[in-house]
């Protein structure tokens, strides 16, 4: 009630944007700003690239709303909070939502400055209980066994790869995102771990809110930008760190920001039935 009764703008699209991927809000038409600090409950973000504010404005002809800035579980907060946003954008009547997040690449697979479409994901701390759907089940809302079958949008993930391609963008393709905790990065035997266990890339958010988004039957997108390869040799004086992440993010927004704004336009125009936009 909050949020709509500051804009008069009803978005049908939600965009995360991860770490120092809040550029996009730069090149909305019509922005209306509301800070996280003035909608009640709404988690505040403590890291370096997370703004902290809800951007609502025109992506091309599409009204979309920009969570510039999120909060991660290593913030302290807990799990219900860190995904409180996807249950204010279910009652918003938001359909699709498009994750963004900077990855460390874990595969021979990525290298830095790729942009990958999540496939699927490993909930690491998921399979040993820590899952935001954890506690009692509203039934309203969503099943108490949600299935996660297909978490990534198959119609949404084809879109993004055919405007890739239209793009001439080769460095986007597919892959497997696995979620930890963080705010550790990884040592060189978790890495070599994450390897065995089919990780294309490793983050600490997006996967916490898809599956709040997927019980809410919100659609889902993800991109991952690898800003760093992870590093799985000992003793090397390579060492991972937000400062390069966030230098990373600014040197690839443009082409985020590019394929982007081609996938909301695109499903706008391939997929206004199928989800009612
Ligand atoms: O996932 P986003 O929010 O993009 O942030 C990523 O970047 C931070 C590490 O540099 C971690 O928070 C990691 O998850
Ligand atoms: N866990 C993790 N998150 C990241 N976010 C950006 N880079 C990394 C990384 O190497 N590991």
């Amino acid at each position: 009630d909050y949020i709509f009764s500051k804009t008069a703008q009803r978005p049908k699209i939600a965009i995360v944007c991860g770490s120092g991927l809040g550029g996009i809000t730069g090149i909305l038409k019509d922005p209306e700003l509301i800070s996280y600090k003035d909608i009640p409950n709404f988690p505040i973000s403590s890291v370096p690239g997370h703004a902290g504010k809800l951007v609502f404005g025109k992506l091309g002809n599409k009204d979309v709303v920009c969570m510039s800035g999120r909060v991660h579980a290593y913030e302290g907060q807990p799990l219900w909070k860190v995904t409180f946003a996807m249950r204010v954008f279910d009652s918003m009547g938001i359909k699709v939502v498009i994750l963004t997040n900077a990855a460390g690449g874990v595969g021979e697979k990525t290298k830095e400055g790729d942009l990958i479409i999540l496939k699927d994901h490993i909930n690491l701390p998921g399979l040993c209980g820590f899952n935001p759907l954890v506690g009692l089940n509203d039934e309203r809302f969503g099943a108490r066994f949600q299935e996660t079958t297909v978490c990534y949008d198959k119609e949404l993930r084809d879109i993004a790869l055919k405007m890739a391609k239209d793009c001439k963008m080769d460095f986007v393709c597919e892959g497997v995102y696995i979620y930890q905790v963080g705010p550790t990065f990884e040592s060189p035997s978790e890495v070599k771990f994450l390897k065995l266990i089919g990780g294309d890339m490793v983050g600490m958010s997006t996967v916490p809110e898809v599956v709040v988004a997927r019980h809410r039957g919100m659609r889902c997108l993800g991109i991952s930008l690898i800003t760093n390869k992870c590093i799985d040799v000992f003793d090397s004086n390579k060492k991972p760190n937000h400062e390069e992440v966030l230098e990373l993010s600014k040197q690839r927004s443009c082409e985020l920001q590019k394929l982007i704004s081609k996938i909301v336009d695109a499903i706008s125009l391939e997929q206004a039935s199928a989800c009612g936009i």
